[in-house]
């Protein structure tokens, strides 16, 4: 059983295509206007029905409002919400119960003190996407900024629900970062591109072909 992939922040027709006959499992599209991966609710309407059948289509948003849940979700058809900003748990029910869509919430991690937040948010969500947490400079992203994080620190650790890895994935690294966390679902934006927000389509394909080829620990 090779890994399940979710490629984030398509932008265009070609970066979907390419993603989709790669292999991926997900693909992902940003609501997040200070992202150079930001897509408009129009710009999600018109790219994600492109998706073929069978690929789950992610809304990545952060700290996202009702009124600006309301709007994406009402022009575009999408099946999994990913939660990537400091949404608490009752947060994370309230949105799963009000669009009656999956919600993967994202916890950023460090170092060990940021474990516990895993749990408390399990048993909220659908599934766990395990994030490298973000530089404390004023312009990083809460996600989407290519740095990994120690894999050791999930070494052992299961959450009883479906969770995927990332953070500074690459096609160079993803079989390593798999092996040492037992990861089975993988997610990259950063590690496809060869400029912020620019997907390259030749790394998504490598990265879907390394992911293909690992086995998950
Ligand atoms: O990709 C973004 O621009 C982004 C913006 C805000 C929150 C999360 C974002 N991306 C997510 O971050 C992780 C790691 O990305 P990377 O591979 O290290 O670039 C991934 O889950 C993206 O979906």
């Amino acid at each position: 059983m090779s890994l399940r992939v979710k490629i984030c922040g398509l932008r265009t027709p070609e970066a979907l295509a390419a993603a989709a006959s790669a292999g991926a499992a997900y693909v992902g599209f940003v609501s997040f206007p200070r992202s150079p991966r930001h897509l408009d609710d129009a710009g999600i309407a018109a790219l994600a029905p492109l998706t073929p059948p069978g690929i789950c289509k992610v809304l990545l948003c952060v700290n996202a409002s009702d009124a600006a849940l309301d709007a994406v979700l009402e022009a575009a058809p999408l099946d999994m919400l990913q939660l990537h900003g400091a949404e608490s748990p009752e947060r994370v029910a309230e949105v799963r119960a009000r669009y009656g869509l999956p919600v993967m919430k994202a916890v950023g991690v460090a170092d060990e003190s940021d474990l516990p937040a895993l749990a408390e948010h399990a048993r909220a969500a659908d599934q766990l996407l395990v994030d490298a947490k973000p530089p404390k400079t004023g312009a990083a992203l809460p996600g989407g900024n290519g740095i990994a994080f120690d894999w050791r620190l999930l070494q052992g650790r299961r959450w009883g629900l479906p969770w995927m890895l990332a953070g500074g994935l690459t096609p160079a690294n993803v079989t390593e970062a798999a092996r040492l966390t037992g990861a089975t679902q993988v997610d990259v934006s950063s590690g496809v591109e060869s400029a912020p927000g620019v997907k390259n389509l030749d790394r998504i394909a490598a990265f879907c072909a390394a992911a293909g080829a690992a086995v998950p620990a």
